[in-house]
C-alpha cells in the first residue's frame, strides 16, 4: 500500500506571556509561536489489521498509547470509525522533553497524515480541534506559521506578514523540564517583565530581525532558569557569538537564537556545542508552512 511522508517540524516561542490562571490550573497564554526547519521525519502506511503500529528510532520512547502519534492515529480511527489499521514510523530529530513541541508535531502530523491516508478531506480547523484534545500546542503545529496563540495556546490567529527569514541555532542542555511543573511552579502575578507582543509584531513587519532579538521574551524563564542556570550562560554565549537575540523556548530548557548571517549561525552552534560540550545543537532557519523556508532546505 502507498506510503505517505510527512515532516513534523519544531516550534519556538517567540513571546511567551502569562495573563492568567484558570480553575482548572492551565495558565491564560499570549504567545508568538514559529515554525523552524528542524522536523521528525513520519512515515505513514495503511494496513488491513485493526491496529496501530508505531516504532521510531529513539529506543526508550513508548510506542503506545502514551505515545502522542499512536493517539492521534487512535483518535481519528474512532472518530471516523476506520476500519484499516495504520503503520506509523517516526525518525526522531527534534529533542524529547525540550520545549521545542516535539511530541506535539509528530501528533499533528498523523492527524495531516490520517486525514489524507483514509481521504477524510477534512478541513485544517477540524483537525485544530482534534488537536486540543491531546495537548494545547497540537493545534498551533497542525497550522504551523508565524502565530499569535491566545486563550490556553489553542486560539490562534496568523500573523501578517509572518516573521521574516532568517537562521535560527537551537541548544537543548542535557536536561529534563517537565512542562507541567515549570506551570505550577510559575507565580505568573509577579513576573515583572512581560513581552511586548505589539512591538513584536511590528518588527517583524518590518522585517527587523535585530529588533526582534531585542524584543524576546518568555516569563516562564522565570521558573526554568533558576533550576538550571546552564540556560543563561547559554543564551550570554549565542548573543556574544554575534545572535540578534537569544531566548528559553516553551518551558525550556532548549535555548534558540536568531542570526541575520548563516556563516554566522553555523559557527556560533559549532562553538556553542564545544564550549558547553552539548550535542544536541542546531542550525537550521525559519520555516513558512506552504512556503518552506524561502532557501534551499538545511538543518545541521
Ligand atoms: C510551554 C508551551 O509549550 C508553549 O508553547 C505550551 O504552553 C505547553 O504546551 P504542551 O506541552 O502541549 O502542554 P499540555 O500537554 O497541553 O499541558 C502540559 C501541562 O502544562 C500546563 N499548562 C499547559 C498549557 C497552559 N496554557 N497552561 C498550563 O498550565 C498544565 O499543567 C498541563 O498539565
Ligand atoms: N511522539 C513523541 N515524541 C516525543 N515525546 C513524546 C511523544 N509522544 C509522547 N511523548 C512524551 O511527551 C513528553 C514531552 O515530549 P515533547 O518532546 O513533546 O516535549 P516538549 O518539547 O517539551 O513539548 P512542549 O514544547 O509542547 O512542552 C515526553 O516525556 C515523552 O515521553
Amino acid at each position: 500500500m502507498k506510503e505517505i511522508r510527512l515532516k513534523a517540524r519544531a516550534k519556538i516561542n517567540l513571546t511567551l506571556d502569562v495573563t492568567g490562571k484558570r480553575d482548572n490550573g492551565y495558565h491564560e497564554l499570549r504567545m508568538i509561536m514559529q515554525t523552524v526547519g528542524l522536523y521528525d521525519g513520519v512515515r505513514m502506511k495503511k494496513i488491513p489489521e485493526p491496529e496501530i503500529r508505531l516504532t521510531s528510532n529513539v529506543h526508550w520512547l513508548p510506542t503506545d498509547s502514551r505515545n502522542l502519534a499512536w493517539r492521534a492515529a487512535a483518535l481519528m480511527r474512532e472518530t471516523y470509525d476506520l476500519k484499516e489499521g495504520v503503520e506509523i514510523s517516526i525518525d526522531k530529530r527534534i529533542p524529547v522533553a525540550a520545549g521545542l513541541a516535539g511530541g506535539s508535531a509528530d501528533c499533528a502530523a498523523v492527524l495531516v497524515g490520517m486525514n489524507r491516508l483514509f481521504g477524510l478531506r477534512l478541513p485544517l480547523s477540524r483537525l485544530e480541534e482534534l488537536a486540543l484534545t491531546m495537548g494545547t500546542d497540537i493545534p498551533y503545529c497542525v497550522r504551523r506559521g508565524t502565530v499569535l496563540a491566545e486563550g490556553v495556546g489553542e486560539e490562534l490567529t496568523d500573523i501578517v506578514p509572518p516573521c521574516p527569514f532568517c537562521y535560527v541555532v537551537l541548544v537543548k542542555p542535557p536536561v529534563s523540564v517537565s512542562t507541567a511543573k515549570v506551570y505550577q511552579s510559575l507565580r505568573w502575578d509577579q513576573v515583572e517583565e512581560h513581552p511586548d507582543t505589539e512591538a513584536m509584531i511590528e518588527a517583524m513587519a518590518a522585517g527587523d530581525v535585530e529588533k526582534m532579538g531585542t524584543l524576546l521574551c518568555n516569563v516562564l524563564e522565570t521558573v526554568t532558569i533558576p533550576m538550571h542556570p546552564q540556560i543563561e550562560s547559554i543564551k550570554k554565549a549565542l548573543l556574544e557569538k554575534g545572535a540578534a537575540g537569544a531566548l528559553m523556548s516553551g518551558s525550556g530548557p532548549t535555548v534558540f537564537a536568531l542570526f541575520t548571517e548563516e556563516e554566522t549561525a553555523k559557527k556560533a552552534a559549532r562553538e556553542v556545542r564545544k564550549q558547553f560540550s552539548i550535542k544536541d545543537v542546531f542550525a537550521t532557519q525559519i520555516y513558512h508552512a506552504g512556503r518552506g523556508t524561502g532557501r534551499k532546505e538545511k538543518t545541521e
